[in-house]
């Protein structure tokens, strides 16, 4: 499909800002597209342009047209709309509204009145397509993270659309769920020639296999080109392209520039791995875990895991969708019950309940919409003060210009980018300047900026003795702030290692980074992996 967008305008209601200035873009038609871009750049704010939400359901002032297929998006009804562009979007959790998978998928094309006979044939051909048919009657609720988003597309496919959205798709997800998802996409546009749009804020996962990137910044397109050109154009978006690996590589001088567009080659020769000790200035416990259970009705999600953690320690807990990381992190907060023990600074703290565990312990949960309570930005954190009898306010201001949030000081949260509002729920996790930090994937959805901008204030809380404990997918955020990394597989802590050595081999060439993988699923453990890198070096 090609799609044709001219000067296009775009004001959200209530706002004086422009969402959008004056975009002009040409897809072709079968292109892979990958959208990049700062959080809050406008990248969301396109695709629902492009799917039409953006004005049909949003409002907003539009100027400028989106022609698909040489159609006038802005004036095709809902079922037209759909059977040309569907969107995946970034919280598969939202999109989904039944709890059977097969429900799910027929719930949308029900919607576009489609009779009984093909709706059964479109469920199972797009279950089939996306290799999930033996989830048809699964409840949605235990499926894993990743098998949800793969509903999600396989749902997004039923429709039989020309061009597909999808909304940050692998961010979420642990490095073999986030492969599985991007070969079906891949899959979608190669051998079904359909248009795929990714919107991301890292460009390394899918720059091998697009045709055309396009740069968004500040409501306006910056870059749009074949990927080729991308290269050549020295953009600062392609700095993201493994940006650790870049820096390490350039450090101990294995890099090489690469030639085309496909990989970078590392050398491994003759290289020294050293193992830098840092000063030990961690001696006594801020949290100690012992033997600690949580069980769901059906299921024991995490069965007896201990593990301490030092003053000023930030240990990154990794591992498969799945895992049990998330339940962890709510049992430490008080979220849910559990057996075991779990004791802060000395003390037990197995009776106190969430509120009173809040004063020391700071929360930031997977869902930023968790948080928003108030009209702007500036009462949501006012709240929370107030909330705890904190007096002094400044510290609002200050927070909110560390995490480049100050200019939506007066907005409504609702109305924030994902970015935005994951940004505003770590703020709000701060500005009670914990003692331990508990945070559930605090860089999802966030750009390269900020994210080291997070991890550079994890490091200050670190070095003035707050403990973190963080889940995260990324392990090049994590490997930049974590002092020891925690391996979860199903429901136990399989291994613990310290992150220096692994900040030192993690990277480089393909072969270890499937080596990772493998790590990070729990196929074998931190002393395997590293004797495995040993043994490729
Ligand atoms: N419903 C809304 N009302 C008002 N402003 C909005 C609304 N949704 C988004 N915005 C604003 O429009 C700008 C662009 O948002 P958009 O969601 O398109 O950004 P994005 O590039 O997708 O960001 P992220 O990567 O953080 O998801 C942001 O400044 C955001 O605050
Ligand atoms: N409310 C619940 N009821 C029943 N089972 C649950 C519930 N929440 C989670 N589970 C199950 O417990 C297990 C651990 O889930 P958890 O969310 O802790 O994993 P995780 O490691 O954080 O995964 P992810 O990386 O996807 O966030 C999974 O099998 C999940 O399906």
């Amino acid at each position: 499909m090609q799609i044709k967008i001219s000067n296009l305008n775009y004001y959200y209601p209530n706002s004086n800002r422009k969402a959008l200035d004056n975009i002009n873009l040409n897809i072709d038609d079968g292109e892979f597209v990958l959208v990049v871009g700062y959080s809050g750049s406008g990248k969301s704010t396109l695709a629902k342009c492009i799917t039409g939400a953006i004005p049909n359901f949003y409002g907003g002032k539009i100027g400028g047209q989106v022609f698909l297929d040489g159609e006038d998006v802005f004036k095709l009804n809902q079922k037209n709309r759909s059977s040309l562009v569907t969107m995946v979007f970034q919280d598969p959790e939202k999109q989904i509204l039944m709890n059977k998978v097969y429900r799910e998928i027929a719930f949308g094309l029900e919607n576009i009145a489609l009779d009984e006979g093909t709706i059964k044939k479109r469920i199972w051909e797009s279950l089939e397509f996306c290799g999930i048919t033996d989830l048809y009657d699964r409840d949605i609720s235990t499926l894993s993270g990743g098998q949800k988003q793969k509903v999600a597309i396989a749902s997004a496919l039923s429709f039989m659309p020309k061009c597909i959205i999808l909304d940050e798709p692998t961010s979420q997800l642990d490095p073999i769920s986030a492969d599985e998802v991007l070969n079906i996409v891949r899959k979608i546009n190669r051998e079904l020639m359909i248009n795929v749009i990714v919107i991301e804020q890292r460009v390394s996962r899918w720059f091998d296999h697009i045709d055309r990137l396009v740069v968004m910044n500040d409501g306006k397109i910056e870059f749009s080109g074949k990927k080729e050109e991308a290269y050549l154009s020295n953009l600062n978006a392609i700095e993201d392209l493994i940006p650790s690996r870049l820096k390490l590589a350039k450090k101990i001088g294995i890099i090489e520039y690469p030639k085309d567009s496909r990989s970078i080659k590392i050398g491994l020769k003759n290289i020294e791995f050293k193992k830098i000790t840092r000063e030990e200035k961690k001696e006594s416990n801020m949290l100690e875990v012992k033997d600690v259970k949580v069980k769901y009705e059906s299921k024991t999600a995490v069965k007896g895991v201990s593990f301490n953690l030092k003053k000023g320690e930030v240990a990154a807990l990794i591992g498969a969708n799945g895992a049990g990381k998330s339940t962890l992190l709510k049992a430490i907060m008080g979220l849910l019950d559990y057996k075991g023990t779990i004791i802060l600074e000395g003390e037990k703290i197995d009776r106190l309940k969430v509120k009173e565990r809040a004063k020391y312990i700071g929360y930031l949960s997977q869902n930023p919409n968790d948080y928003i309570t108030k009209d702007t930005v500036y009462e949501e954190l006012l709240f929370t003060l107030n909330n705890f009898n904190i007096q002094d306010k400044s510290i609002i201001d200050e927070i909110l210009k560390k995490l480049d949030l100050y200019k939506h000081k007066d907005k409504n949260p609702r109305d924030l980018s994902g970015g935005e509002k994951q940004r505003l729920a770590l703020a709000n996790t701060l500005i009670l300047k914990p003692k331990l930090l508990l945070l559930d994937e605090p860089t999802r959805g966030i750009d390269v900026n900020i994210k080291s901008e997070i991890s550079k204030i994890i490091r200050d809380l670190s070095r003035d003795g707050v403990s973190i404990l963080l889940i995260t997918h990324d392990m090049e955020f994590a490997t930049d702030c974590a002092d020891k990394f925690m391996l979860m597989f199903d429901g136990e802590i399989v291994d613990i290692g310290d992150s220096r050595v692994l900040e030192d081999c993690i990277f480089y060439t393909t072969e270890i980074n499937k080596l990772t993988r493998e790590f990070i699923s729990g196929v074998f453990t931190f002393n395997q992996f590293l004797n495995a890198l040993e043994g490729n070096r």
